[in-house]
């Protein structure tokens, strides 16, 4: 067990998945999941597949409700996680006041269309008026948004937002670049197709700060 200092959350890395006979614990299992919602997420992940033409009770899927439920609880913890709070954990007063880039962080998050996976990078920098923020922090409050039922668009502006209120730098730039399953998997099937967001804010708003910021996510 690991106090996750950051968010109050508690995390357990389980290593092993033994099939029957233990418990599941090879996600990381935060306290906040309600055992009454994975319980009734459980049911109706039977009914669901059920509904799809299979048995649940075949020996394969017996406990896929369970891991469904776990893996979608996961996937979603990000409604139980505070990103101001992630932020301000680690706000220190400095004097620097050039542009400050998290570039290349993974993300993985959930269309709340379909419910399906989309996924890519997002590229996340500031220009602080006194106040930074301890670099790890970026990603974390990523991942707090991107585990939610997301529109990119949507996920785009909130990383903005929430970065603009706590820090109240000179500016913040957000850019997503992803790819969705529902329009490769299903739908239009397109492959390759990859969509770009961005949310700008303050000195990004300028042509030349927006330019060193494009050229910089670019490998320049
Ligand atoms: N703007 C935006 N659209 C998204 C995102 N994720 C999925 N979508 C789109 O949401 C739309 C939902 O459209 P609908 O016509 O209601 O659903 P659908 O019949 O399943 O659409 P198709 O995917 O075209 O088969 C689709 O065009 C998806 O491509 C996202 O992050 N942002
Ligand atoms: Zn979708």
């Amino acid at each position: 067990m690991a106090k996750n200092k950051s968010t109050g959350v508690l995390v357990r890395s389980g290593a092993h998945l033994e099939l029957d006979s233990h418990p599941i614990d090879h996600y990381e299992r935060v306290d906040r999941y309600p055992a009454e919602a994975t319980e009734a997420i459980q049911q109706h992940v039977r009914e669901i597949l059920r509904w799809i033409g299979e048995d649940p009770d075949r020996e394969g899927l017996r406990r896929t409700p369970e891991r469904v439920a776990l893996a979608l609880q996961y996937l979603t913890q990000g409604y139980h996680q505070d990103p101001r709070a992630i932020l301000e954990a680690a706000l220190f007063e400095e004097d620097y006041s050039e542009m400050i880039l998290v570039r290349d962080i993974q993300i993985y998050s959930l269309c709340e269309h379909h419910l399906l996976p989309f996924f890519g990078k997002a590229h996340v920098a500031y220009i602080p008026n006194k106040k930074i923020v301890g670099l790890s922090k970026i990603p974390r409050v990523v991942d707090v948004f991107a585990r939610r039922l997301q529109v990119q668009e949507r996920l785009t502006i909130q990383i903005r937002d929430a970065l603009e209120e706590v820090l109240q730098p000179l500016g913040v730039a957000v850019v997503i670049e992803a790819q969705h399953l529902c329009m490769m998997m299903r739908g239009v099937e397109k492959q390759h197709a990859i969509t770009t967001t961005s949310a700008m804010s303050g000195e990004f708003l300028k042509e030349a700060t927006r330019a060193e910021f494009m050229r910089l996510i670019n490998g320049g």
